[in-house]
């Protein structure tokens, strides 16, 4: 099977093939790699070759013996992709019960260390000289790197995690953190960005023990004053006995109650010197004496979703102002190529646009046209009328050419004072002339009265010109053909349309 991965490892086409099943990591980089083999064992899909984290996670495994389920401590597969090398066995949601055996080996090709996990199906007659993996409750040192082999896992995965992502990576780190530190519950509160009050964002609880997250939203710093001073001073919260909570923590100690509660651990988190929020764990079965390694586990947990949190959102807001700088600067290029008065192209957008389209009718050898046009007797009319009235004339007429001037590619300028242009690529001559004839009566309906002009209400004179460009056709020359034949319309009477035929 042929399946498109992305990214994948430059030894990976040949571990593709292979008939057994492996899984593959890079250990300083969160991909990890299953091949056709793998997927098919672990029953995923055969279009997802690559996997995150929290996809392995959701593989439940179980304990071949006992049949209980492996808890996130004792899950072989995550251990062994956070770098332990172990051969264990392992029975799978299919019931199969498989080899697990993994290595952390250095390509020649590759820079990085890889661990390569094995996978390999047991006969159930076969009784595999296997050394077992175990936690071992009373091996705090076992305990304690497992932990920072896990968490360093989590967090390459939060190094670059997309906003989207967030929240099943801090579920994870919750998870082990609840693990690790035998609690019954873990969580994170955020502070609302009126940074007066804080919500329960995230939670972990262990089987039968209950969830609180949807009570705990929006909480003012005076329902439990206590613990917000303590760790804003102190930046940790430790209680082993919440009978024993002094009288100021009496708000506190009624709501812990509540939810039975019996110890508690909580350490801020900071951003830029200020509390972002907490992460903690609860004991409700039975009271715990946290210990220091409970403590410094809690620290890196609130540590790293602490920085991921600031990151995300350090991120999110850069991308808005770049949103915004970008949407400023749209508006201001608009702006610098719009005529103030009319709100049409200004002359500098003209020139930009007619220097394009001669190249680019050059090059596909198309004709290109222009009209040029003159209110007739402008100064007359504003002498006569108003400025104010000329300033209106001038809005109307440009108006009006923009709603004749549609087709895709085209552009209606003020040229200048009372002067307009207008470019039509790809036209033939017989539509240009139409075109133009066009404009002229359409001005003409607009019946603005005109009484010192050619008849009794305001028109134009117009010049224009078809070009078939080449690649040394220059817009000087094609502007001053069609002001030549705008001329001849003045000199002729106005109100009328000229012609100039330009080759090149
Ligand atoms: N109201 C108003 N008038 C303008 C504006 N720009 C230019 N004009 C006027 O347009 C007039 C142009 O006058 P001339 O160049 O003498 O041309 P004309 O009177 O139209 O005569 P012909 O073009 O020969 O028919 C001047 O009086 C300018 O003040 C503007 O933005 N608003």
């Amino acid at each position: 099977m042929t399946r498109l991965i992305e990214e994948t490892p430059p030894f990976w086409a040949i571990m593709d093939a292979l008939p057994t099943a492996l899984l593959c990591k890079d250990i300083a980089k969160a991909s990890i790699y299953a091949n056709s083999a793998a997927l098919e064992l672990l029953d995923l899909p055969m279009d997802q070759a690559v996997l995150s984290l929290s996809d392995v996670r959701q593989i439940s495994l179980a304990d071949p013996d006992s049949k209980e389920p492996l808890g996130l401590v004792h899950n072989p597969l995550l251990l062994a992709l956070s770098g332990s090398a172990l051969q264990q066995c392992v029975t799978l949601p299919t019931g199969l019960t498989v080899e697990l055996k993994a290595q952390l080996i250095r390509f020649h090709f590759t820079s990085s260390s890889t661990v390569l996990i094995v996978l390999c199906p047991c006969q159930p007659q076969t009784t595999l000289p296997v050394s077992k993996w175990t936690a071992d409750d009373d091996s705090e040192l076992t305990e304690a790197l497992a932990f920072d082999k896990l968490m360093s896992l989590i967090s390459t995965e939060l190094i670059n995690v997309r906003p989207e992502q967030l929240d099943t990576h801090i579920q994870s780190a919750l998870a082990a953190l609840g693990e690790f530190c035998h609690a019954d519950r873990s969580y994170v509160f955020l502070m609302n960005h009126d940074k007066a009050t804080m919500s329960n964002t995230h939670e972990w609880v262990r089987a039968g023990i209950s969830s609180h997250i949807e009570r705990l939203q929006d909480l003012p710093q005076a329902a439990q004053p206590f613990i917000w001073q303590t760790l804003a001073a102190d930046a940790i919260f430790a209680v082993q006995d919440v009978g024993q909570l002094p009288a100021e923590a009496a708000l506190e100690k009624r709501e812990f109650q509540r939810e039975d509660i019996q110890s508690i651990l909580c350490s801020a988190m900071l951003s830029h010197g200020q509390l972002l929020g907490f992460v903690g764990c609860d004991m409700v079965a039975r009271k715990r004496a946290w210990t220091a390694s409970d403590i410094r586990r809690l620290k890196l947990v609130g540590h790293m979703i602490g920085n991921t949190i600031q990151n995300v959102r350090d991120r999110v807001s850069l991308q808005q102002v770049q949103q915004q700088l970008m949407q400023a600067n749209k508006e201001l290029q608009l702006l610098a190529s719009r005529d103030g008065l009319t709100g049409i192209a200004n002359r500098r957008q003209f020139d930009t646009v007619l220097q394009q389209e001669l190249h680019r009718c050059a090059r596909n050898k198309q004709p290109l046209g222009l009209i040029l046009i003159d209110i007739d007797h402008f100064k007359a009319y504003n002498d006569n009328y108003g400025h104010q009235a000329g300033d209106d004339a001038l809005k109307r007429v440009a108006s009006l050419l923009r709603d004749h001037i549609q087709r895709q590619g085209e552009l209606v300028a003020r040229y200048g004072g009372e002067e307009f242009a207008i470019i039509l690529p790809s036209i033939q001559i017989a539509q240009l002339k139409t075109t133009a004839e066009n404009l002229l009566h359409a001005v003409q309906q607009l019946a603005i009265p005109h009484q010192h002009s050619v008849s009794d209400c305001l028109t134009i004179s117009i010049g224009c010109s078809l070009m078939k460009p080449d690649k040394n056709s220059s817009p000087e020359f094609f502007i001053h053909q069609t002001d030549t034949a705008l001329y001849r319309a003045k000199a002729q009477g106005r109100n009328q349309v000229c012609y100039a035929t330009v080759t090149a």
